[in-house]
């Protein structure tokens, strides 16, 4: 992708995402592949409101190329992902109610949903009868060290479509950055759809 082509896609996906109420205050980063590396957002930032300059570019390696202003406090997650799937090209992190609440709840290191047509729009899945593994890691202010258990799981065993951060938020990821913004909007629905569902059952 072209440096200002992926900026224009992000600053787009940071609009529809925070007219979803998914980036509240600052929260939230974005990034995507470029033909050196991967443009990222700038810390402390309203993401629904981006311009080219909220942009730093990086190399594939975590190098800073260009740009000015604080990088992500998250980009080492952005750079992991990369490193990890070399067919992911964005990256859009969220902080939604329905991922932080759902985070905390399911205290094991994987949400798993089943039951859901809408489970389809991820890539791959094909039934409503399959199971949908997220793997969920514990926050840390440590982003490296956080990046290195996402790392460590990754080798174990594949992470696809997006990740889940205790009571912060979710990753998603995808081959283009509208299979991402599928993706997250999938999984955002999915976890909704699970919340209501626990709410449901415990008040019967
Ligand atoms: C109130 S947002 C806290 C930091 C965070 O989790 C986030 O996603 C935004 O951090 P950034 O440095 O990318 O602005
Ligand atoms: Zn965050």
């Amino acid at each position: 992708m072209q440096n200002r082509y992926a900026i224009e896609q992000l600053i787009e996906a940071g609009e529809w995402i925070s007219q979803k109420g998914w980036v509240p205050a600052t929260g939230g980063n974005f990034s995507a592949k470029t033909d050196s590396g991967f443009v990222v957002t700038a810390s402390g930032h309203d993401k629904g409101q981006l311009t080219a300059e909220h942009f730093l570019q990086f190399d594939i390696h975590g190098q800073i190329e260009s740009g000015a202003g604080k990088p992500s406090a998250e980009t080492d997650l952005h750079l992991s992902l990369y490193q990890l799937d070399d067919q992911a090209t964005c990256v859009l992190h969220t902080h939604s109610v329905a991922a932080t609440v759902l985070s905390r709840f399911i205290t094991t290191d994987t949400l798993m949903i089943t039951g859901y047509e809408m489970q389809k729009s991820l890539t791959g899945v094909a039934s409503h009868e399959e199971t949908i593994q997220i793997a969920i890691f514990d926050n840390d202010q440590d982003i490296e060290r956080l990046a290195e258990k996402v790392t460590a799981r990754y080798q174990h065993s594949p992470l696809y479509h997006g990740i889940l951060i205790r009571g912060h938020g979710l990753y998603a990821w995808g081959r283009s950055p509208a299979e991402t913004r599928r993706h997250l909007e999938g999984l955002e629905f999915l976890f909704a759809c699970e919340l209501e569902r626990i709410k449901l059952e415990a008040s019967l």
